[in-house]
């Protein structure tokens, strides 16, 4: 059967860099089939999805070929190429270009030429399958992250793309919002047998809906296999990048599994019961519980907040306190004020009525949610040198934070020119430089792979112990559970809860942990797989 992708000994290396980022790939993708794509930071997935597409295919030296439905990728009439590979970034702010929704579904189909009645009826048959309709004539601005996202998918798919690529396009979603897409994704895979190469961070949501995984590692294919077969062998040769794998495979692993690894909730639940679980007893409801005794070092007391006179407030009467010492998460739908709210606490920007108390000497340090925001200089170190030149109080030395951040083999390129995750790593080190009391983080694990994650955890659990606070806004919720001492959400404009951090977990149900899930009712109090390893013994 001809296949929807092919690479015969492609070799890519970007006109700066000594050793090149993607090494003698020879691979086939099948009709029809949902590949994950992963591997660590910087590994050069990116770079191998955008050679898919002449588009946007990378610009440096190319050796060896890349066929597309069996036709030379570069040998195809442009009209044919561009409209038989859908490409989905991870930014959906960057791809939407139109007004309104209606607008943004007939761009590309207008751009290609087609006739009226057929882009009408393409569009019209779109949003009928994507269950847009009702949006038709909203403003593309007024959308939601996840909704954003979904639109663009759907102009993408209004082309009718034979193959559909995605970087990422998870990254900036709730967790809720993330589902949902990647459900839409299987269904445009599964229902008009579209081939799909989907990178991903996320494994515990597209593990056990892809039907196959590429792992890339320094550029070269380590793995091309079954979700099972991936599981199983990366376990087996204690792959550090198996910390990326779903809770139901870790939970499994420490109970003792060697073969057999479930790969979903369903499947972790199901497991758990043929090793003998049963219905736990109901265990104790945990109290909400009270703020700790002595004196917040930052807070928020009956914060209103808009960003213009006409516009509807963000935040209304939101009051929080952060303690010494602790790790606070904050999470929430996309668009719910997370992001404001650490402005606000930052002192970037002021509220509208009530107040921001920062205790005396407390020194916050804001990760912005957009890395890029953070760079102007040339070179990595140039980055974090100019930065401590800037803030001449700082007394943290660029080498070690470097070495903290495992960036220093960066330290002479070009901020622009790094992978995501890289980029990410080295904006938190510039605020680490300055040595905050309290770090205000927006999701920090955004576009980092698994080993980074890990490092990243100790990272802020010394920041703890040295006696910072740290403030982390994030979709992770795994990350959350297993790092924070207290987490809030917000929802309508301020904080719908606030409790201790397993117990926030233990009380949701929906926005939870996947282990809390495997576990309910068959193990009160279970929220990591630490708790859930331990709750076995
Ligand atoms: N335009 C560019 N110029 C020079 N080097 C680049 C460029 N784009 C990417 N690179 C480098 O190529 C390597 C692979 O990058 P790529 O973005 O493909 O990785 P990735 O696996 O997608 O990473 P991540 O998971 O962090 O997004 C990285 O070391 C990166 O710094
Ligand atoms: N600079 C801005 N100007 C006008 N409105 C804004 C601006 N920044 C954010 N908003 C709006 O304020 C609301 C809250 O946005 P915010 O970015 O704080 O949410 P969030 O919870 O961080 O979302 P996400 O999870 O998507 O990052 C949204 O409706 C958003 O559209």
């Amino acid at each position: 059967m001809l296949a929807a992708i092919s690479l015969v000994n492609y070799t890519f290396s970007y006109p700066k860099l000594d050793a090149p980022t993607l090494r003698d790939i020879t691979l086939e993708i099948g009709e029809g089939e949902f590949v994950l794509l992963c591997g660590p930071t910087g590994s050069g997935k990116t770079t191998l999805l955008r050679s898919m597409k002449r588009e946007i295919a990378p610009v440096g030296k190319a050796q060896g070929t890349v066929l597309i439905q069996g036709e030379d990728r570069d040998q195809k009439r442009k009209t044919v190429s561009a409209m038989e590979v859908g490409y989905v970034a991870q930014s959906p702010d960057n791809q939407l270009v139109m007004d309104t929704v209606w607008h943004e579904l007939s761009f590309g189909l207008e751009n290609m030429g087609l006739p009226p009645h057929v882009i009408r009826r393409r569009m019209a048959e779109t949003a009928n399958f994507f269950g847009i309709e009702s949006w038709a004539d909203r403003k593309v601005y007024e959308l939601s992250g996840g909704q954003k996202q979904i639109l663009n998918l759907a102009a993408v798919m209004a082309m009718q793309p034979r193959i559909l690529l995605l970087d990422e396009p998870t990254a900036q979603l709730d967790p809720i919002a993330a589902k949902q897409f990647l459900q839409i994704l299987k269904r445009i895979n599964e229902e008009l047998g579209t081939t799909v190469v989907l990178s991903e961070h996320r494994m515990e949501d597209v593990l056990p809906l892809c039907s196959s995984v590429l792992f890339l590692q320094q550029g070269k294919i380590r793995h091309y296999s079954s979700p099972s077969a991936f599981v199983a062998s990366l376990l087996k040769e204690d792959h550090p990048f198996a910390k990326a794998f779903p809770a139901s495979v870790h939970i499994a692993k420490g109970l003792g599994e060697r073969e057999r690894f479930p790969l979903s909730v369903k499947d972790g639940r199901l497991w758990l019961k043929e090793k003998g679980w049963k219905k736990g007893s109901a265990g104790s409801v945990p109290q909400p519980d009270m703020y700790p005794a002595g004196k917040p070092v930052l807070q928020a007391k009956e914060v209103w907040f808009r960003y213009r006179k006409e516009e509807d407030f963000v935040l209304r009467d939101a009051s929080i306190a952060f303690y010494p010492r602790e790790v606070h998460a904050i999470v929430g739908g996309n668009g719910s004020g997370k992001s404001t709210l650490l402005h606000l606490l930052s002192g970037a920007v002021k509220p509208n009525r009530g107040k921001i108390h920062r205790r005396d000497g407390v020194r916050p340090g804001l990760l912005p949610q957009n890395p890029k925001a953070l760079f102007t200089a040339d070179t990595v170190k140039e980055e974090l040198a100019e930065w401590k030149q800037n803030f001449q109080y700082t007394d943290g030395d660029i080498d070690r934070v470097m070495d903290e951040m495992g960036i220093s083999h960066l330290a002479g390129r070009h901020p622009y020119d790094l992978s995501g995750g890289e980029m990410q790593k080295t904006a938190l080190a510039k605020v680490l430089l300055l040595c905050p009391t309290v770090l205000l983080l927006d999701e920090p694990t955004k576009g980092v792979d698994a080993m980074a994650k890990e490092e990243l955890l100790h990272i802020l659990r010394r920041q703890k112990e040295e006696g910072r606070t740290v403030v982390l806004v994030t979709h992770d919720l795994e990350f959350a559970a297993r790092l924070c001492d207290r987490c809030s959400m917000l929802f309508q404009n301020g904080i719908a809860c606030s409790d201790q951090g397993k117990a926030f977990f233990e009380q949701n149900a929906f926005y939870t942990t996947d282990c809390n899930r495997m576990t309910r009712g068959l193990a009160p109090g279970c929220v990591t797989v630490e708790d859930v390893t331990a709750h076995d013994r």
